[in-house]
């Protein structure tokens, strides 16, 4: 099981939040400002982005965004009845990696990166509770350039919601039960917005 280590949780206690049956907490500079243009400018040049499709209705439609995993070898991933072979690590992924590892004392072995290039890109009400991922998976969320709001809504009690900012630079850390009663989304919205990386970095056994 994965776990978020006790020293993690004493240094930024006061950065979680207020939310029942969850574990979040939203580090603001995570990344440095002088760092993130460098780091965005890198990963939409030199990540292996790609249009997926998705069925809804029985059609065949693109995805609003555009994606991309890496992980370890041999780590395959499946979804949409699809299985998908991981790239091999670039440079900025593979340190990024090793960052969060020691941050959190969590490991992990694979990132799904997104890419929103605009405010009609999105992503629909969904928890990461695919089974590889575990009972309780810690789930690294990296955002750079354009802000975006995330929202959580409780999957039982329907009257349980929050709405965060992701600024260029936060780190999201979700843990613990989180993803058994909550589902997140990033809505969209009609606001011309510049582009956003995400990148979520997972442990799948
Ligand atoms: O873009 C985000 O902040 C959310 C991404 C997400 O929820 C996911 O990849 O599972
Ligand atoms: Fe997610």
């Amino acid at each position: 099981m994965q776990e978020l280590t006790t020293d993690f949780r004493e240094r930024f206690a006061s950065v979680k939040l207020p939310m029942p049956d969850a574990e979040v907490y939203l580090l603001p500079h995570f990344t440095p400002q002088e760092k993130q243009i460098p780091l965005q400018q890198a990963l939409e040049e030199n990540v292996a982005w790609r249009q997926e499709k998705i069925r809804l209705f029985g059609k065949q439609i693109d995805q609003p965004r555009l994606t991309a995993w890496y992980a370890d070898a041999g780590k395959a991933y499946t979804y949409s009845g699809l299985t998908w072979e991981p790239l091999p690590w670039l440079p900025e992924l593979a340190a990024l990696k090793t960052q969060l590892e020691t941050l959190t004392g969590a490991a992990f072995n694979s990132v799904l990166l997104n890419l929103y290039r605009h405010g009609q890109d999105s992503m629909g009400w969904h928890a990461d509770d695919e089974p590889e991922l575990g009972q309780n998976p810690v789930i690294a969320s990296l955002s750079l350039g354009q802000e975006r709001t995330f929202s959580f809504r409780h999957r039982f009690k329907k009257d349980l919601k929050n709405q965060l900012i992701l600024p260029s630079g936060s780190l999201l850390l979700m843990a613990g039960p989180t993803q058994h009663f909550w589902h997140h989304q990033i809505p969209k919205t009609t606001r011309p917005l510049q582009p956003r990386i995400n990148l979520t970095f997972r442990f799948i056994e």
